[in-house]
C-alpha cells in the first residue's frame, strides 16, 4: 500500500516537471513557516492582570485570589486591567472574562475549544462528587450524559411536567399559609420535589422529606468546592493525599463529610427506583424510561446504568438551590416594591376576571409582564454570578494576547448582567425594561446569559424558567407581600444582602403574607385556608 502510494505521488511529481530541489525546498519554506507563527504567537503578550501572591493568599507581593464575592473583586479588577484578565495562581492560568462581548466571543464563537472543564480535586476527588456530569472533561463520556439529560429537559420536553410544576406551587401556596415564616423549606421543597418528581417518580411529602433534607446538606458542600479559589487542594492537587487528621486537613475533614453525603445523594433515590421497578410500582420517570429501555436490550452496555444515575443524580444536585435562590429573589423585591406586585396582580385579574381559578400554563400568552418579570428576577442577581469554570483545549490567540491551553475562564455573568450600557440602572429591579418598547437598540437583551454559555449552557434552563414563572404567579395571584413593621409599627424595607458563595442566597429577611380577597375562592378549593402570618 504505501510503496502504491510513494509510486503514486512519485509520478504526479514527475508529471509537475519540478526541479529536483523544488520538494525538500519547499518542505524547509513550510517548516519555517509554521516555526514563525509558533513563535509569532508563543511571543505575544499574555493579556493583564494583577500579580497573584503565592498561593492566592495575598501579602506583599500580590494581592489576594478572592474566595468571597469574587464577582465584586473581578468587576473592580476590570476597571484597571479591562473586560479580559489574566491571573495566575500557583501555575494555574486563570482568565476572567468580564463582558459580554468577549464570554459571546470566547464562550460561544469558539466553544469547540473553550468548553472542557478544570479538575476540581476537592469537588471530585475529596468529596467524591465525580458524577456530577457538569464537572466532567468535554470528551465521548461527557456527551453521553449531555445528551441523555437533553432528551429529559429540552424544551419540548417541559410541557409534559407542566402537572408537576402546577401541583408543587399549589403545595407551596398552602405551606405558605400554614407556616410562612418557613418561607425557605417551603421553596426548597417546591424546587426539590420537581427534580425528584421529573427524575425518580418520586412525590415529595407536602412538608418535605428526607430527600429535600439531603439535597440541602450535601448541596452546601458542592457549592463552596465550586466557587472557584475556594480550597487549596484545587491548585495544588498532591494536598488530597494529607491525612484528615493532619493539623490543618479541615478540608479533608469537611470533604470526608460532604463525600458521605454526596454518595446518598448519587445511590439513595436511584436504589429506590430499582426497588420499585422489581415490585411493579415504580412510576414514569427519566430513571424508569431509561432503565427500561436498558432492559429490553439484547447486549447492553455495562456503562449505562451509571450514566442513567449520574444524569438523575446531577439534575437533583443542580436543579434544587438554583431555582430557590431566583425565587427568594423574587420575594425579596416583591417586599421592596409593592408597586410592581400591584402591577402583575392586575394584569392576572385581567386575564382571570372571574377570579374563580388560579393562573396556569394557558395564561401564559396573556400575562406579557409577568413574563418580564421573571426575566428580570433572572438577571437582577444571578445565582451563579461566576459561571461554572470552562477550559481551554488548546492555545488561542484573543484580541492579540495569548490564551494558552489549559486555562480556566471564569465568566462573571454578574458583570454581564449589570453592564450599564446594556441594562440602563442595572442595580434596579425593573421588569419594564424587557418589555418590547425598552428592548431597542441592543438594550435589556434578555438575561440569557444567567444560564451560562456554549456547550455548556445550562440544559436545565426550561424546567427552571417555567418553575419560577409558575410560582411566580401562583404567589402573586393569592398573596400580598408586605414589609414587615418595626416596634414603632412603621414599615422596615429589607437590605438587599446576598451570601457570598457559587450558589448565592439572599440573606434571611422578615416579610409578611397578607391573603388576598381576590382569587381566594380558587384558594379555597385547594385548601389554603387563611394566611396566619403575623405582621411584626
Ligand atoms: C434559575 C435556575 C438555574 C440557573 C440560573 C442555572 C444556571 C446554570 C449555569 C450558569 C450553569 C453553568 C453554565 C456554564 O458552564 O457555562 C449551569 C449548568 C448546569 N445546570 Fe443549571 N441553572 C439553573 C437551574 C438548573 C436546573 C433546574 C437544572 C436541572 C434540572 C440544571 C442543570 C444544570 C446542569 C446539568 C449543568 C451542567 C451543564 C454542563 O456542564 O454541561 N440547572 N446552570
Amino acid at each position: 500500500m504505501s510503496t502504491f502510494i510513494v509510486e503514486t505521488l512519485t509520478d504526479a511529481l514527475a508529471d509537475l516537471d519540478l526541479k529536483p530541489w523544488a520538494v525538500p525546498g519547499a518542505l524547509v519554506v513550510g517548516g519555517l513557516g509554521v516555526c514563525y507563527l509558533v513563535f509569532r504567537r508563543s511571543g505575544l503578550p499574555l493579556p493583564p492582570g494583577p500579580t497573584i501572591s503565592w498561593l492566592g493568599l495575598g501579602g506583599k507581593n500580590g494581592v489576594k485570589m478572592p474566595q468571597a464575592y469574587a464577582w465584586l473583586v473581578f468587576a473592580d479588577w476590570q476597571k484597571k486591567y479591562g473586560d479580559v484578565i489574566y491571573i495566575n495562581v500557583f501555575r494555574n492560568p486563570l482568565l476572567v472574562v468580564n463582558s459580554a462581548e468577549a464570554a459571546v466571543d470566547l464562550l460561544e464563537q469558539k466553544s469547540a475549544i473553550y468548553s472542557s472543564r478544570p479538575v476540581r480535586t476537592m469537588q471530585a476527588e475529596v468529596m467524591g462528587f465525580s458524577w456530577l456530569f457538569s464537572g466532567l472533561p468535554y470528551g465521548p463520556w461527557y456527551k453521553k450524559h449531555r445528551t441523555m439529560f437533553h432528551h429529559h429537559f429540552q424544551a419540548k420536553a417541559i410541557p409534559k411536567y407542566h402537572h408537576t410544576l402546577v401541583d408543587s406551587a399549589h403545595t407551596l401556596l398552602r405551606n405558605l399559609s400554614r407556616t410562612p415564616e418557613n418561607l425557605l423549606h417551603h421553596l426548597r421543597r417546591t424546587t426539590t420535589a420537581i427534580v425528584l418528581s421529573v427524575c425518580y417518580g418520586h412525590h415529595v411529602a407536602e412538608q418535605g422529606d428526607d430527600y429535600v433534607k439531603l439535597a440541602d446538606q450535601a448541596m452546601a458542600g458542592v457549592g463552596l468546592s465550586a466557587n472557584f479559589g475556594t480550597f487549596l487542594v484545587d491548585y495544588i492537587p498532591l494536598l488530597k493525599y494529607v491525612p484528615a487528621w493532619f493539623p490543618g486537613a479541615k478540608f479533608k475533614r469537611d470533604g470526608l463529610r460532604w463525600r458521605k453525603l454526596g454518595l446518598e445523594m448519587w445511590n439513595r433515590p436511584f436504589d429506590m427506583v430499582k426497588t420499585r421497578l422489581a415490585e411493579g410500582s415504580a412510576e414514569p420517570c427519566l430513571a424508569t424510561t431509561e432503565l427500561e429501555d436498558l432492559f429490553r436490550q439484547a447486549n447492553p452496555d455495562p456503562d449505562v446504568e451509571t450514566l442513567i444515575k449520574d444524569v438523575s443524580a446531577t439534575a437533583y444536585a443542580a436543579g434544587s438551590d438554583t431555582t430557590l435562590s431566583i425565587l427568594l429573589s423574587f420575594f425579596l423585591a416583591m417586599v421592596i416594591h409593592p408597586e410592581i406586585q400591584e402591577r402583575a396582580f392586575a394584569e392576572i385579574t385581567a386575564a382571570i376576571p372571574d377570579g374563580d381559578r388560579l393562573p396556569s400554563f394557558e395564561d401564559r400568552d396573556k400575562l406579557p409582564y409577568l413574563d418580564c418579570l421573571v426575566q428580570e428576577c433572572l438577571r437582577w442577581n444571578p445565582v451563579g454570578n461566576v459561571a461554572l469554570a470552562h477550559s481551554l483545549t488548546e492555545d488561542d490567540v484573543y484580541r492579540g494576547w495569548r490564551v494558552p491551553k489549559g486555562t480556566t475562564v471564569l465568566a462573571n455573568i454578574w458583570a454581564m448582567l449589570h453592564e450599564p450600557s446594556r441594562y440602563p440602572s442595572p442595580s434596579s429591579f425593573d421588569p419594564d425594561r424587557f418589555s418590547e418598547a425598552q428592548r431597542v437598540n441592543g438594550l435589556n437583551p434578555l438575561p440569557e446569559l444567567a444560564y451560562g454559555f456554549g456547550r455548556r449552557i445550562c440544559p436545565g434552563r426550561f424546567l427552571a424558567t417555567d418553575t419560577i414563572w409558575i410560582v411566580v404567579v401562583s404567589v402573586i395571584a393569592s398573596y400580598r407581600i408586605l414589609k414587615p413593621l418595626d416596634e414603632a409599627g412603621k414599615e422596615v424595607t429589607p437590605e438587599v444582602a446576598y451570601t457570598p458563595g457559587l450558589f448565592r442566597h439572599v440573606v434571611p429577611f422578615n416579610l409578611y403574607f397578607a391573603d388576598l380577597v381576590y382569587l381566594t375562592v380558587a384558594r379555597n378549593h385547594l385548601g389554603t385556608g387563611l394566611c396566619r402570618g403575623q405582621r411584626r
